[in-house]
């Protein structure tokens, strides 16, 4: 398949390695000129629990030239999918399946201005990956990509896409309800994302807590609260148990979730499209979410002072 990845950070080159080595003509696409520059002259460089390898997958900067793909992978930022989907257009032709597997809500919203329905494919990665500099990536611990249709006519179409992803060693799983596990994911990252971002610390360090059922729950609860409303059941038991199985170092316990990255980058997070998002949508439906609007503005907070973070004692003193 010709295969185009919109985005091409952590997840997108991971996924791009993947199925470039499995034989399909890949394409990153990315806004990072030092990061394309970085892949096109040395390859990309993937390293995972086996080592570092060198992955010769070409790379370009935005915007696609006007070649459609069978197949288009949007891994941006949930803050940039609109914009990000504008600059691949010229990759999206008539046949193309469009699939998005990133974080947070209103994705699928923004990209239906680039394809109907029964083309765009949903869903979401467990997969924990670091973009740790220009053109090097580390892929580490397991994790199942779980997407499906967002129109029950896609349903081949998602097969396909799901096949190839299968096919070149990334755990796949399609879905006939992808609202169910995109909310189902928002609600592990409203609190695993924002928690290991307030606290600076990896996934693992959560096992140390003892009331992290209590914090968990009272955000989860909102949650369901709110997807209910909008017609989707969140299973809260569920979400808290696929929480705490993350904690082991085998599954993402040793990565930084995605959000701490953004931060420590000092990138802009995809707050608005997580809690922030949960705290609108529950105000539009007359909801309280008081600990959704709070975690919001909490790691607002950290976005806005992130660097004058205080890292030792004595600060400033000579
Ligand atoms: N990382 C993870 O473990 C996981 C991430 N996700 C989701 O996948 C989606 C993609 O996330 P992810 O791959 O982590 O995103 P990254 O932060 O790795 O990359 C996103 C984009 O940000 C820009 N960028 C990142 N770092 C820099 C930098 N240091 N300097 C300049 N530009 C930079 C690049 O594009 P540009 O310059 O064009 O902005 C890049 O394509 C998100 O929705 C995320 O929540 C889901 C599961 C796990
Ligand atoms: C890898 C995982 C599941 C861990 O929080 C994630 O979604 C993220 O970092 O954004």
């Amino acid at each position: 398949m010709k295969i185009v990845i919109a985005g091409s950070g952590a997840m997108g080159c991971r996924y791009g390695a993947a199925l470039f080595e499995s034989g399909h003509e890949v394409t990153l696409l990315d806004g990072w000129a030092e990061h394309v520059a970085a892949i096109n002259e040395r390859g990309l460089r993937v390293t995972d629990e086996s080592g570092t390898r060198v992955v010769p997958v070409p790379a370009m900067l935005f915007p696609a030239p006007g070649v459609p793909a069978d197949l288009v992978i949007v891994f941006a930022k949930a803050t940039g999918t609109a914009a990000v989907a504008a600059a691949a257009a010229g990759a999206i032709g008539p046949a193309t399946l469009l699939l998005t597997l990133q974080n947070g809500l209103g994705n699928i919203e923004a990209l239906r201005a680039h394809a109907p329905d029964e083309r765009l494919l949903a869903g979401v990665s467990m997969y924990g990956t670091e973009l740790v500099g220009p053109g090097h990536i580390t892929a580490l611990g397991s994790g199942e990509t779980v997407f499906g249709p967002v129109s029950p006519s896609g349903a081949a179409a998602a097969g396909l896409a799901g096949a190839a992803l299968n096919a070149a060693g990334i755990p796949t799983r399609v879905t006939a309800d992808a609202m169910e596990v995109i909310w189902a994911k928002v609600a592990f990252n409203c609190v695993m994302n924002t928690v290991c971002s307030i606290g600076s610390i990896p996934v693992s360090a959560l096992a140390r807590y003892d009331d992290f059922d209590a914090l968990a729950l009272s955000v989860l609860g909102e949650i369901a609260a709110v997807a209910d409303a909008e017609g989707v059941a969140v299973d809260t038991a569920a979400a808290l148990r696929v929480m705490k199985a993350q904690f082991d170092p085998s599954a993402s316990g040793s990565h930084l979730a995605s959000m701490l990255q953004d931060l420590m980058n000092g990138r802009p997070t995809e707050i608005a499209q997580l809690n922030g998002a949960i705290a609108e949508r529950a105000a539009r439906h007359g909801i309280e979410a008081p600990a959704n609007a709070l975690i919001a503005r909490l790691i607002r907070l950290l976005e806005a002072t992130w660097s004058q973070r205080v890292t030792s004692l004595h600060h400033g003193a000579q």
